[in-house]
C-alpha cells in the first residue's frame, strides 16, 4: 500500500483548480493506495504540511501548485528517499515545465500514478534551497512588485516590469566570486538557475540542466534602458546572451557579498526574499531530489 499525500496550494493560478478527492480516488486505486489531501490555508502553509508528511511517513508528496509551493514542499524532501511529485496549477510553473510533466491535472495524475523517478540538483542559497532559480537585482525587483500587486497573471507580470525598469538606475556595488575569480561590480541582474525554464516557456538559461550538477549563471553588466528592452525582446528568442555586457557561466558555487549594506533583496524561486547577511553563498548539491517526472 503507498500512502500519497496530495498538498494543494488553494490560491495558486487562478485559484480556481477542481482537485478533491473525488478526482483524485476516480485515478487511484483504493487497493494499491491510500490518500491524503492537505489544502493550504495561509503564506507557506505548505511547509508545515510537507514537514508533517515527512513524519507520517508517506511514499509520495505532490506538491500541487506553481514554483513557490514546488519550493516549500520540495525543501522538506531534499535528501530524503521521498519523490516529489507535481500538478502544476500555478501561473508559472517553470521546473514542470522543464521536467515536461503535463499542466493537463488528468494527464499530471497518470504521471504520478505511473511513479517514473529521476533525481535532479538542487541550488542551496546560504540556508534556501531553490529548484529552478534565484537571482539579486532586476528579478528580486520584478518579483517584489509582482507580488505587491496581488494579481497573479502575465499582465502584472509585464506591469511589474516596467515599474521596475523606472527604478533600475539604483544598482548596488557587489563582489562576485565564482570559477576562482572575484569580480567588483554593480550588475543590473545577476540570475543563476538550476532549470532551462522561467516559466511561460521564457528562459535566461536555456543551456541549464537539471541534472548536469552545475548552476548557469547570467550576469547582466549596468546597461541603459534602449539595451534593457532589446534584452527582453531578444530573450524572447533566447538570444540575449549576443549582447555586449550580457555573460554566462557555468559553476558549483558562487559568492556575492556587499560591502556596505547587511541586506540582499533576491528572488528564490519567484518569491521574493530578504536576507541579513553581508553575504551570499550559493552551491549546487548533485542529484539530491527525487521527482516524479
Ligand atoms: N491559502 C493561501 N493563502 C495565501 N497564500 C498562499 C496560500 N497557499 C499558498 N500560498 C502562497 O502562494 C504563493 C504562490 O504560490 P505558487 O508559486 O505555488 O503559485 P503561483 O500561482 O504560481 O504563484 P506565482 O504567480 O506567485 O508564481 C506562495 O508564497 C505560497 O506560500
Amino acid at each position: 500500500m503507498k500512502h500519497i499525500h496530495f498538498i494543494v496550494n488553494t490560491i495558486a493560478g487562478k485559484g480556481n483548480n477542481n482537485i478533491d478527492i473525488a478526482l483524485l480516488e476516480s485515478f487511484f486505486n483504493k487497493d494499491e493506495f491510500t490518500l491524503t489531501l492537505k489544502p493550504t490555508s495561509y503564506k507557506k502553509h505548505a511547509i508545515k504540511l510537507a514537514q508533517e508528511s515527512v513524519l507520517e511517513q508517506a511514499d509520495i508528496v505532490v506538491a500541487c501548485g506553481g514554483d513557490g509551493t514546488i519550493n516549500e514542499v520540495a525543501s522538506c524532501l531534499v535528501n530524503t528517499s521521498i519523490p516529489l511529485g507535481i500538478i502544476p496549477i500555478g501561473s508559472g510553473n517553470g521546473l514542470a515545465s522543464n521536467l515536461n510533466i503535463p499542466k493537463n491535472i488528468n494527464r499530471a495524475l497518470q504521471l504520478i500514478k505511473a511513479q517514473e523517478t529521476k533525481r535532479i540538483d538542487v541550488g542551496q542559497l546560504n540556508k534556501h534551497y531553490f529548484f529552478s532559480n534565484t537571482g539579486i537585482g532586476f528579478d528580486a525587483q520584478v518579483i517584489k512588485n509582482y507580488e505587491a500587486s496581488n494579481e497573479r497573471t502575465i499582465g502584472s507580470y509585464i506591469k511589474a516590469t516596467i515599474k521596475s525598469l523606472k527604478k533600475s538606475k539604483k544598482l548596488v556595488q557587489v563582489e562576485t566570486t565564482f570559477n576562482g575569480k572575484t569580480i567588483v561590480h554593480k550588475p543590473f541582474l545577476i540570475f543563476i538557475s538550476n532549470s532551462n525554464e522561467l516559466g511561460y516557456h521564457l528562459s535566461l538559461t536555456p543551456k541549464a540542466s537539471l541534472q548536469d550538477g552545475k548552476l548557469d549563471i547570467l550576469i547582466v553588466k549596468k546597461i541603459s534602458l534602449l539595451k534593457i528592452i532589446l534584452f527582453m525582446f531578444l530573450m524572447l528568442f533566447k538570444r540575449h546572451n549576443i549582447l555586449k555586457g550580457v555573460d554566462c557561466y557555468q559553476t558549483k558555487n558562487i559568492t556575492i557579498t556587499q560591502k556596505n549594506k547587511r541586506l540582499f533583496q533576491i528572488q528564490l524561486d519567484g518569491e521574493f526574499l530578504l536576507i541579513k547577511k553581508p553575504s551570499i553563498d550559493i552551491n549546487i548539491l548533485e542529484k539530491a531530489l527525487t521527482v516524479i517526472a
